[in-house]
């Protein structure tokens, strides 16, 4: 695995308008909440731990962007899903979102990590609640993980180490 390691890792960040995925961006990056506004194309960063470089895409996910998202999808290793936990009416549009994204051949090889995120509003669904109206289960072809976690103090699960760690390429990476 180690030569694979040492190169970049292309990284999209994808998911409805409003759910955090800028905040998290930033949050992996400086550890700090950054006031954000809804995001127009993509924001792109470079985050590298422990001698591993990640390009991580931060794309907008307003309803007339969500076309743009496959222009992204070649050679991407990583999508992550960040889902607002406390958007129960639009859990569905997130989820046929989903399912058109493993079905793209761009993203054939692609891991799939999703993020509960919000999770420190009270009532928000539970990361279980959430895999079973997705049927994470029933994914058999990528790769996939979720995990709840709160993008304003980088509780759970944000940091970036930890998250990545389950996939087997990042073995390697010490979590903490
Ligand atoms: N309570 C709570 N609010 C959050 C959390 N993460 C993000 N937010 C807030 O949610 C709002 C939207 O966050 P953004 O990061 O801009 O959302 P986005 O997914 O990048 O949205 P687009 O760029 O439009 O696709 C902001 O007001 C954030 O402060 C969280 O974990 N908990
Ligand atoms: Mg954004």
């Amino acid at each position: 695995m180690g030569e694979l390691c040492f190169k970049e890792h292309k990284v999209i960040i994808v998911g409805l308008d409003n759910a955090g995925k800028t905040t998290i961006l930033y949050q992996f990056l400086m550890n700090e909440v950054v006031h954000t506004s809804p995001t127009i194309g993509s924001n792109v960063e470079e985050i590298i731990l422990r001698k591993t470089h990640f390009l991580m895409w931060d794309i907008g996910g307003q309803e007339t962007l969500r076309s743009t998202w496959n222009t992204y999808y070649s050679n991407t290793e990583f999508v992550i899903l960040v889902i607002d936990s406390t958007d129960r009416e639009r859990l569905t549009v997130t989820k046929e979102e989903l399912y058109k994204m493993l079905a793209h051949e761009d993203l054939q090889n692609a891991a799939v990590l999703i993020f509960a995120n919000k999770q420190d509003v009270k009532n928000s669904m539970t990361t279980s609640e959430i895999s079973k109206f997705l049927t994470l289960s029933a994914i058999k072809d990528h790769p996939w993980h979720i995990q709840g976690c709160c993008a304003l103090t980088g509780e759970g699960s944000c940091g970036l180490p930890s998250s990545l760690a389950w996939h087997g390429c990042l073995g390697h990476l010490a979590v903490d």
